[in-house]
């Protein structure tokens, strides 16, 4: 039975299948502090959060069956990603649950503030009818600055057209192609800062975004311009926009996120007469906490399952269409990687992993990190997985390095996988597809093969003379060790060879031991591909 903790309000009705699930027991315990996390953390294989539990390397450490960590929104910067890699757990988010919410609130933030509805709103309610304090503003025909275009800033862009609004984009990502259709001029930040009359910023919070909109910035700005963050506290400095608007440069400002939260009482922000705020609410809807709470459920119960999973933070994203070229060859990679390692002596410093064909088109990371999996699981078991397979080899310094060729020795695609050594033993494996076969390692070291990737094998290095094979299955036979299959490689005859049995049990170390008695025989070592 799987444990999941819900450590923070999650809507019941998005989680009602990991409710449902019967391999899976759901707790929800909301609120809890870091050291009562510490506490609990250890029985759970899954967490389950929004942006209030601070997921930080103690609770982490502390969660020794902690697979996946999901995250029921976009924003992943309250969990410790990199300790989260370095353990081998995958963090999930749900980054499209929640856009149109946060666009929309992003719009109401816009209008707000245009209009001083909540200023307006306060002083009405407390008795005073104010008219002439609350001159606002039109939408229409000031210019919008759109600081990050990906999801909600392109919902936003969309919108601020039906309102007769200019758009001035800046992503590092935005195209001149993909501007024009979302109907957006192309600009620089520089462009923004200067000739925009509304600026609203929907990036991550990274330290290229920490305080990107900060005093000199200020010092630049059009006046009377009017700021809007519903995306992280700190991409505007929060010091240096008090000061600007103080000094007239900034008309007004709409704030849904600060860089501490929930802000000091004292924060300068909350009992500013020209500032709006609200207590983190983007992505506060019926509609937005449903959809990131199925979506998050969802991919929780596959990697609990163990089954294809997507949204990984820390893996490279991959295209579903490149996904399902490169699923099928997943098992094979790590085999392979398994496999070569098992036959390497001595410390490798690097796993080189060549591909040919098909597989030379498109991008291998994830396939890479199955293979360097496999080949760091001979000394680190179940320690390693593809979350932390590539960030171990790298701390044991490892270099992993990939290479595309188009040679495919007639193969459709050939996954060839070296490992160096200081002592410059160099170990070789290579294996493909098969159309109607399966999985085929196809060559060792020098020597071409064809065996099926699984169960127990024997290697054996021997010089190529009449006689040893009966030998070895002699032996083998009277130590009751059935061979299922028999391949030979050499490259000349009467020259070096290896044999690779594949047997239907372990082989007992005496037994490998008999083997290497054998006269040519030169070394019998036992490989488990499990
Ligand atoms: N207030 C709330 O409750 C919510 C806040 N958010 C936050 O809103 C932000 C945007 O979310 P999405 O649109 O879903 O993310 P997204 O990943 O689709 O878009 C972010 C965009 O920012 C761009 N970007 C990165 N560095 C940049 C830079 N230096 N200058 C300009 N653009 C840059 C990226 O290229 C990307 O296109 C995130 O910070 C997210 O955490 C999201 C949902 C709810
Ligand atoms: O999804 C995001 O990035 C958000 O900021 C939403 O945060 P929340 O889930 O409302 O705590």
């Amino acid at each position: 039975m799987f444990k999941v903790l819900v450590s923070d309000p999650i809507s019941d009705h998005g989680i009602q299948q990991l409710i449902e699930a019967s391999d899976i027991e759901v707790v929800k315990n909301t609120g809890l502090s870091e050291d009562e996390l510490v506490n609990i953390i250890g029985q759970f294989d899954a967490l389950l959060v929004r942006s209030q539990t601070k997921v930080t390397e103690r609770i982490l450490t502390a969660g020794h069956n902690l697979k996946v960590v999901g995250r029921a929104g976009v924003g992943v910067d309250n969990i410790d990603l990199q300790a989260a890699t370095k353990r081998g757990i995958v963090v999930i988010n749900a980054p499209d649950g929640n856009t149109i919410t946060t666009c929309e609130h992003t719009f109401a933030m816009m209008m707000a503030l245009a209009r001083h509805i909540p200023q307006a709103y306060a002083k009405t309610v407390s008795g005073v009818w104010d008219r002439k304090s609350y001159l606002g503003v039109e939408l229409r025909n000031k210019t919008l600055g759109v600081l990050g275009m990906g999801r909600i800033g392109s919902e936003v862009a969309k919108r601020a057209k039906a309102f007769g609004m200019d758009i001035l984009g800046y992503d590092p990502f935005l195209t001149e192609d993909r501007a024009e259709k979302l109907g957006v001029k192309l600009a620089t930040v520089d462009d923004i800062i200067r000739n925009a009359d509304f600026m609203t910023v929907h990036t991550p919070l990274t330290p290229e975004t920490r305080h990107m909109i900060s005093r000199p910035q200020f010092e630049v700005m059009k006046k009377g311009m009017r700021i809007i963050n519903c995306a992280r506290g700190g991409i505007i400095d929060e010091m240096a926009l008090i000061e600007a608007i103080n000094e007239g440069i900034v008309a007004g400002a709409a704030f849904d996120v600060f860089e501490q939260e929930p802000p000091q009482q004292d924060h300068p922000f909350l009992n500013h007469p020209k500032i709006i705020v609200t207590p983190h609410l983007g992505a506060s809807t019926v509609e937005a906490q449903e959809n990131v709470a199925i979506d998050v459920s969802e991919q929780v119960i596959h990697i609990l399952r163990n089954e294809p999973f997507k949204n990984a933070v820390n893996l490279p994203s991959v295209e579903a269409s490149v996904m399902k070229k490169l699923q099928p060859y997943f098992n094979l990679g790590e085999k392979l990687g398994s496999f070569v390692a098992q036959i390497t002596n001595h410390a490798i410093y690097e796993i080189h992993v060549d591909y040919a064909g098909e597989l030379s088109q498109v991008d291998t990371q994830t396939l890479t990190r199955y293979i360097v999996k496999g080949v760091l699981s001979r000394h680190l078991g179940n320690d390693v997985n593809i979350i932390n397979s590539i960030h171990l080899a790298k701390s044991r310094d490892v270099n992993v390095v990939e290479s595309k060729a188009q040679l495919t020795k007639g193969f459709t695609n050939l996954i060839t996988v070296t490992l160096k050594t200081q002592n410059k033993e160099e170990r070789r494996i290579a294996g493909t597809l098969l159309n109607g076969y399966g999985e085929r390692i196809v060559q060792l070291d020098k020597f071409p093969v064809d065996i099926a990737p699984e169960g127990h094998h024997i290697l054996i290095s021997h010089n190529d003379k009449p006689g040893i094979i009966g030998h070895v299955g002699t032996m083998l036979g009277k130590n009751d060790v059935n061979i299922a299959s028999m391949q030979v490689g050499r490259k000349i005859i009467g020259g070096e060879a290896i044999m690779i049995l594949t047997v239907d049990k372990a082989v007992p170390k005496e037994v490998l031991n008999d083997l290497v008695k054998i006269e040519e025989l030169n070394t019998a070592q036992e490989i488990v591909l499990a």
